[in-house]
Order: structure tokens, then sequence, then C-alpha cells
């Protein structure tokens, strides 16, 4: 548990670690206010026991003549306000501190969580392509919640409340060696003991806990992402039985976490009870039954105890659910350290110039292989893209379009062969720079559930949209009708995932936003398959037009989409194996008149 702890300081930020240390002074500030609150009642007591004291020439004797009281009752008084006042100046230091302690550990996790949601919108192509969204949210969302809220906060109150049994264990130490031995040995045996018999339960429940949690995050996912489907084959029973079987371990576990860490209160009040008769019971005989003598002492016991079996319960009840929820911390550990030092902002769109296109796009014998797959994706594909043409890459599926598109658009590196910019080798450092310059347009739109004028400009703050380029990217985009005939205009919301939206139309928002960003090159992944022949062929017309500056790579199974293209690769198992006007093709080739139903 230590090396997980320690392992956790490690990923703090220098900042929070310099307010770490911050609190650090506060906390043995705290436990100070609260040891002089309980040594006050010390002396009132003693004169309680013994209100002769006030004639003597001891420093309470002293103390009472230089106050001017007039009596020994009024005496009592204002030492009993003086008593109360030190201790509510500790309480008010410990809610102070308490209340900067809670308000850290919450902060931290905050941090971490947005860490880890910077670090995994900045991962490449393929960590996102390979995994499943629903284990990042979890981690994002729960995961980091758990590392808050069960480790980090319990780990700040574990600290202060270590440090405030230390300082009063210290103090009844110098007050009476054999007692406080005494006692601090009962607790540390009885609250070890328990802790040792419950502490494997506890590493076993966190990991289910966690487990059962993804399993809810995956089911949450997969049934909303496919509620269409799940509609019409009325499966929501597999669904839900198996939600509540995750849901019903996770309350069990967090539940019997939670139980085990408060239920030896009870216990341990008893073990308290029985000490405070033992402790009695050896100072009526240490003292041979004098009260003045036992008072005091059996007051700044009392109170001590007190103030520390609560801090004792709160240290195992830390522990235990620090212990229990390692789990949480181990889940994300690793991605954590990863993000460590992640740049905080990557540079904003606008900050990069376009990596200016005179001659063309070559991939030069390129080959890609997919993690995990037996099959290469591209084989040595080689092909040429002239500046300002219209090509067209066609192909059954899984011949390696897509892939091809990707290498294009630079979110996946070839692991052989180049992809070149006029003769400039693409690489991490002229990337962003390329990207710039590229729209895409892919088949399945994501839609945000925003308004339309934030959707084509998606991504970009809501008050450094540039409307008009909106409106001229609408009407390129053969929009404006839908968007005139819409209660709102642009400002209309489109639903979660655009689900007020018919398919061409949220085709069209996809084709917007790749002409809102004014690209040299327009790389559209099957974006026309969704929409109606005619509603194609003005689309389509449409990016023609506005493509008379810009190079334009179409992938498309309906070849039609693909007719006037200048030039149309045809990909097979990673490979071109012809190449040609639409024309030629139909003309030589036979898998070609196949596709195309010639
Ligand atoms: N993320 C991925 N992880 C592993 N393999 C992948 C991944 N994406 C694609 N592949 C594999 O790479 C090969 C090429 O896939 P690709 O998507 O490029 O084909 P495609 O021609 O675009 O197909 P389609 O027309 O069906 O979209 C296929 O065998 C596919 O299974």
């Amino acid at each position: 548990m230590l090396r997980q702890l320690r392992e956790l300081y490690s990923l703090l930020a220098p900042r929070q670690r310099r307010r770490l240390l911050r609190l650090q002074g506060l906390i043995v500030l705290m436990a100070f206010a609260e040891v002089a609150g309980v040594i006050s009642i010390g002396p009132f007591m003693a004169l309680v026991g013994d209100m002769s004291r006030l004639q003597g020439e001891g420093w309470l004797g002293q103390a009472y003549r230089w106050s001017g009281a007039d009596s020994p009752q009024h005496f009592l008084s204002l030492m009993g306000l003086g008593v109360l006042l030190v201790l509510l100046v500790a309480a008010l230091f410990s809610m102070y501190t308490t209340w900067r302690l809670s308000l850290y550990g919450a902060q931290v996790g905050a941090e971490l969580s947005s860490r880890l949601y910077r670090y995994y919108l900045h991962q490449p192509w393929l960590f996102h392509a390979s995994g499943s969204s629903s284990r990042l949210i979890n981690r994002v969302a729960q995961e980091t919640q758990r590392v808050t809220t069960k480790i980090l906060q319990p780990c700040m109150q574990l600290n202060a409340k270590l440090v405030l049994v230390t300082c009063m264990s210290l103090t009844i130490l110098v007050y009476n060696p054999v007692v406080a031995l005494g006692g601090i040995a009962i607790f540390l045996a009885a609250y070890l003991l328990l802790y040792k018999t419950v502490r494997r339960f506890l590493i076993n429940n966190g990991r289910r806990v966690s487990r059962s949690q993804a399993k809810r995050f995956k089911l949450m996912t997969e049934g909303f992402g496919g509620i269409k489907d799940l509609l019409l084959l009325r499966r929501q029973a597999t669904f839900t039985t198996q939600f509540e079987r995750a849901s019903q371990k996770v309350a069990r576990g967090m539940g019997v976490t939670q139980g085990l860490s408060d239920a030896p209160r009870y216990a341990i009040e008893l073990v308290a009870f029985g000490s405070v008769i033992l402790l009695v019971l050896y100072l009526l005989n240490v003292h041979q039954g004098n009260l003045g003598t036992i008072l005091p002492a059996l007051s700044i016991y009392a109170l001590a105890g007190f103030k520390m079996l609560p801090a004792y319960q709160k240290i195992y009840a830390s522990v235990s659910n620090i212990r229990s929820h390692l789990a949480a911390f181990e889940a994300v550990r690793d991605d954590l350290v990863a993000s460590r030092g992640y740049a905080s902002e990557m540079a904003p769109e606008g900050a990069f110039h376009p990596l200016p296109l005179r001659d063309g796009i070559r991939l030069d014998r390129v080959h890609f292989h997919y993690p995990g797959k037996r099959e290469a994706a591209l084989s040595g594909l080689s092909l040429s893209i002239p500046a300002g043409s219209r090509v067209g890459l066609v192909g059954e599926s899984g011949s390696g379009k897509s892939t091809v598109v990707d290498l294009l658009l630079g979110l996946i590196q070839p692991q052989k062969g180049r992809v070149l910019v006029d003769d400039v080798v693409l690489t991490e450092e002229n990337l962003a720079r390329w990207q710039a310059g590229v729209g895409f347009v892919p088949q399945h739109i994501f839609l945000a559930d925003a308004s339309i004028l934030e959707n084509v400009a998606f991504g970009v703050p809501r008050s450094e949209i540039d409307v008009a380029l909106v409106e001229k990217a609408v009407s390129m985009a053969q929009l404006d009708v839908m968007v005139a005939s819409m209660p709102d205009g642009l400002e209309t919301r489109v639903g979660e995932r655009g689900v007020q939206l018919s398919g061409g139309q949220r085709q069209r928002i996809g084709i917007a936003r790749a002409f809102y960003r004014q690209a040299q090159v327009l790389v559209l992944d099957e974006a026309t398959s969704a929409l109606d022949g005619i509603t194609e062929q003005r689309v389509m017309s449409d990016i023609e037009a506005s493509a008379g500056h810009c190079t334009l790579i179409m992938v498309a199974h309906r070849l039609s989409t693909v007719r006037d293209c200048d030039v149309i690769y045809m990909i097979d198992k990673g490979c071109v194996v012809d190449s040609g006007t639409y024309a030629e093709l139909a003309e030589r080739n036979h898998a070609f008149r196949m596709m195309a139903n010639l």
C-alpha cells in the first residue's frame, strides 16, 4: 500500500506538492491546538478537586491573586471560560484544516481526471481504434472519482489524524508514561488485529468493484449507442440483466468496504470503556484514592481519549478505504504516469500554417500492419495524387481504402515506405501543418448535441465562430434550404449524435464542416453514401465547383460517385491493382465492370 501511495505522490505536479507541504504545516498546528485544548482542562479540574490550591504559593495561587477575582468561585468561572476559549480556538482550527484538506483532495482528483482526459484526447488514432471508449470514460469519470474520494481524501484525513494521535500520545506520554503506553498498546493491538483480519478481503473486494464498474460503463455505452438495434431486436433484457448484476456487485462491494470500515467502531468503544475503568482503578490505587490528584489526570486522559478515539477510527477507516480502492488507482496508474508532464495545451488549430501543396501527394511503397492482425492492411502500395485533381479510391470491402485515407490524413504512419507532400516526407514535425490544410468527411459523421452552427464549426469556441463562413459552407453543402426551414435557423439544435436529422442531412453537415476549414485537400470517405442520387449529384457538383483549387480524394462504393474523377485507383488486398479514368477502367477491367454493374 505504501508503495502505491508513494507512486501517487510522485504523480502530483510540483505545485500540488508545494500545497501539500503547506497543508502539512497546518495539520501540525491543528494537532498542537488540539493538544493545548486537552492540557488546559488539567489545571481547571485540579482546582475543582482541591480549591485550597488558590491559597498556596503554586502558580495557581499566583494567578488567582494576579487576576483580581473577588472569590475562588469567580476565579473558577474565569478559568472555565479560558478553557472553553482554548477548546473553541482548537475546534475552529480543526474545522478550517479539515475543510482545506477536503478541498485539496477534491482538487487534486479533478486535476488528475482532467489530465487523463487531455492525455486520451491527444493519443494517436490507433490508440482509439484498438481500444474501447467506455474503458476510457470509466477511467476518466469513475476510477479517478474513486481515487479522489476513496484514496486521496482519506489520505489527507489519515495524515491529519496520524499527526494528531502522535502529538496527543506524546503529551500523555510526558504526563504519565505507564498510562500512555498502556492505552496506546491496547488501541493499536485492537485495530491491528481488526485490520489484519479484513485486509485480504478488502483488496479483493476493491478489484471486484473495479471490474464490475468497467462492465457497467461498457453496458451503458453499448446499450445507448446501439439503441436502435436493441429496440428492434427487443434485446434490452440481455443488457438490463447484466447491468443489474454488475450494479449489485458494485453496490455490495462498496457497502461491504464501508461496513468493514465503520463497524469496528462499536467494538473499539467497548475496549475504550474497559480501558477507562482500568484507568480509574489504576489511578485510585496509585494515588490512594486522593480525588484532587486523580481528577486532573483523569480529565486529561478522558479528553485525550475523546479526541483520539475518533482519530483512531478515522485512521482505520481511511486505511481500509485506501486499501480497498487501490485497484482504482492501479487501473489508471500507467496512464497517469504516461500523462505526467503532458503538454497542458496543444497549439490551437490556427497556429499552424498549412503545408503548401503545389505538385501533389505521393504514397511510395507504403506498408501498414494493424497491431494484432495477421495480414498486412497495405503491402507496398504506391499511388500519386496530383494537386488540384479529383482522385477516386475503389475496391472491395476490407481492401485497404480507409487505411490509405488514414495515411493521407496523417492519422497513422506507414511502417515502411513514405508519404510525400510535393517532395517533403510527412513526419511528426510537419504533420500538424499538413493536417491544417486537410478536410475530412467520414462515412459516419459525429454530431455534437449543439446547434448546426457549432456543429459546422466543430470544436471552435462559440465566440470565435466565423458565422459568414459557416453560412457559405452550409450553402455549398446544399443545406441552406433545410436550415431556412428550421425554427431557429443555424441556431437549431440537432440532438445528441444528430438524432433529429436524416442520414443525408447529417452527412451534409459533415461536408459543410470540411468546407468551413477551407481545406486545400478534401478527403471524402463514403461521404455521400447516405444521400439520394439527385442530392448526391448536386452536392458533388458543388464540391466539384469549390474544388477548382482543391485536391479531392474520394472513397466510394457507389461508382457513380467517382465517375468524373481524373484518376481512379482500384485497390485489392492492400495494393493498387489498376488505375485510370472511369471510361478506361470500364473498358479494360472486368472487376471494375462488375463493381459498376456494367
Ligand atoms: N483498427 C483496426 N484494427 C485492426 N485491423 C483493422 C483496423 N481497421 C482496419 N483493419 C483491417 O485492415 C484491413 C483494411 O481495412 P480498411 O478499413 O482499410 O478497408 P476498406 O477497404 O476501407 O473497407 P470498407 O470498404 O469496408 O470500409 C481489413 O482487413 C481490416 O480488418
